[in-house]
């Protein structure tokens, strides 16, 4: 096994002793690139319905030596669907695509560690489709993602790349399933059993249910993806399937397995149990971007000391004084204590407060576990038409794509630092641009050693903001 570092020319072996040391030269995009931000600015204006990109986007792709996503992926990926990715907008790689995406077709298993919002989602799309065979109707991807926003959100890019551009019609497409929790399984059993489809998006509890039913066959699975591995493998309920999922169904031998996410905690150990627990091949790839940066540097954290009681407050003065393009306020997870007590939730009272003294222009919505799947559905859906300002617990932490999000406050700290680089990656994510985008904590003094924690092992600085016209 190898790992990749994104420094240029650089190779960190994760095991020296048993390890192949290759020696691979990046092309990192950003710095050779001296034209990306108009660049991307201009595919990523119109995300989903970029006009088709002109031969002035591949010139300049080219007069900065970068290869173009279609150069890397032709031969592999089909046609059709490398047309669709540049109708799309995607025609340069990021730096995650540009250096795992020749590893992945040309069939090896792969750790993708990069920093959150730099497409991990689209290099492990563009290898499932170049391993599809569009004739067989039988499950041949499966994609395992820890939440159903998440879910939808990775189905959704999956149906827009397999939808056929102009000058394809009547050639064979793939068909996409989102089996997400709280879904209508019943229907998808229907579903699967009079013709499945090709790829599969699933939740772990859903895929669980079906795989028991003996709704669904994995025999002829030819991909598998695990996205935010570490946040699976974390959660007791989820891991003794996933353990199932790596090591059972389909042999190893005949799959490509792909784990992804921005954090992999202790990875070396890590990549060392994916070859011992054979969950991957021995010569599984680490591919991990930007080593020594964990979060995104165009993010700018900020900190507001304020008492419990001031923090509504607070957070109101911070909304209308910042104004929004659109953002997302994280809440903490109600205690059982708090429930028992018959409370209502911490989301609940900010949803109110904003709802009644909030006087933007953003709308205000809501996002919580406890929500039912229709009203989850409709807010999700609601948030990535346009801006608003979306409440939520750490269920919109993970893996959430909505690149209009300009500003992140962190009503309630984070648990671990993990959890806040998770969160801060919500915002800044338009890859190639080098607009400021903010993370403000609202904390009280004996939390910023907390903050500070998270600071060294993230390695960013926040800065403190004093709020002259709430101490006056
Ligand atoms: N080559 C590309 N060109 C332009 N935009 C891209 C490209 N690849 C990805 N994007 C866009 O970048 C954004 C972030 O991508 P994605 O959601 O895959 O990030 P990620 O690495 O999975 O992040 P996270 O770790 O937070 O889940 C998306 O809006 C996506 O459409």
């Amino acid at each position: 096994m190898v790992c990749f570092c994104g420094a240029p020319a650089c190779v960190v072996p994760c095991r020296p002793s048993i390890s192949n040391i290759l020696l691979y030269s990046s092309r990192n995009l950003s710095p050779g690139l001296p034209n990306a931000v108009s660049l991307t600015s201009l595919l990523l204006f119109s995300h989903f319905s970029a006009p088709k990109a002109s031969p002035a986007l591949y010139r300049r792709a080219h007069a900065a030596a970068a290869p173009t996503l279609r150069e890397i992926c032709s031969g592999s990926v089909p046609e059709h669907i490398l047309q669709r990715a540049e109708e799309i907008g995607y025609v340069v790689p990021t730096a995650v695509q540009n250096q795992s995406l020749p590893l992945l077709l040309s069939g090896r298993d792969c750790i993708l560690h990069a920093q959150t919002g730099s497409g991990k989602t689209l290099a492990y799309l563009l290898l499932v489709f170049s391993a599809l065979d569009f004739n067989r109707s039988v499950v041949q991807a499966l994609i395992v993602v820890p939440t159903r926003e998440l879910g939808m959100q990775v189905t959704k890019v999956a149906r827009a790349l397999a939808t056929m551009p102009k000058g394809y019609e009547g050639t064979r497409t793939c068909t996409v399933m989102a089996l997400l929790d709280g879904g209508m399984l019943k229907r998808h059993r229907s579903w699967l059993k009079a013709e499945p489809p090709q790829i599969v998006v699933a939740t772990i509890g859903s895929l669980c249910q079906m795989l028991e039913k003996h709704a669904l066959k994995l025999e002829a699975m030819r991909v598998l993806v695990i996205d935010e591995v570490d946040f699976m493998f974390n959660s007791s309920k989820q891991v003794h399937l996933l353990r199932k999922l790596l090591t059972s169904y389909s042999a190893i031998s005949g799959r490509q397995t792909i784990l992804a996410s921005a954090t992999i905690p202790q990875h070396n150990r890590f990549v060392h149990d994916c070859v011992q627990q054979k969950w991957t091949k021995n010569d599984v790839v680490h591919v991990h971007v930007n080593p020594v940066e964990p979060m995104p540097s165009n993010l700018c954290h900020k900190f507001v000391i304020c008492s419990r009681k001031e923090r509504l407050q607070t957070l109101l003065y911070l909304l209308q004084k910042d104004m929004p393009k659109s953002g997302i306020v994280f809440v903490g997870e109600q205690s059982e204590k708090s429930k028992k007590l018959g409370q209502p939730p911490s989301t609940t009272l900010i949803i109110e407060f904003l709802r009644a003294s909030y006087g933007g222009c953003l709308e205000v919505i809501l996002l919580e576990e406890e929500m039912n799947f229709n009203a989850r559905a409709t807010s999700f859906s609601e948030l990535r038409e346009r801006g608003c300002l979306l409440v939520s617990t750490d269920i919109a932490s993970r893996g959430f794509d909505l690149p209009q999000t300009t500003h992140i406050y962190n009503f309630d700290l984070p648990r671990s630092a993990v959890d806040y680089l998770h969160r801060a990656g919500r915002t800044g994510r338009i890859p190639f641009s080098k607009d400021k985008c903010s993370v403000t904590s609202l904390i009280t003094k004996e939390e910023r050693f907390v903050l500070q924690r998270f600071e060294n092992v993230l390695m960013f600085q926040c800065e403190e903001l004093v709020l002259e016209s709430l101490t006056n």
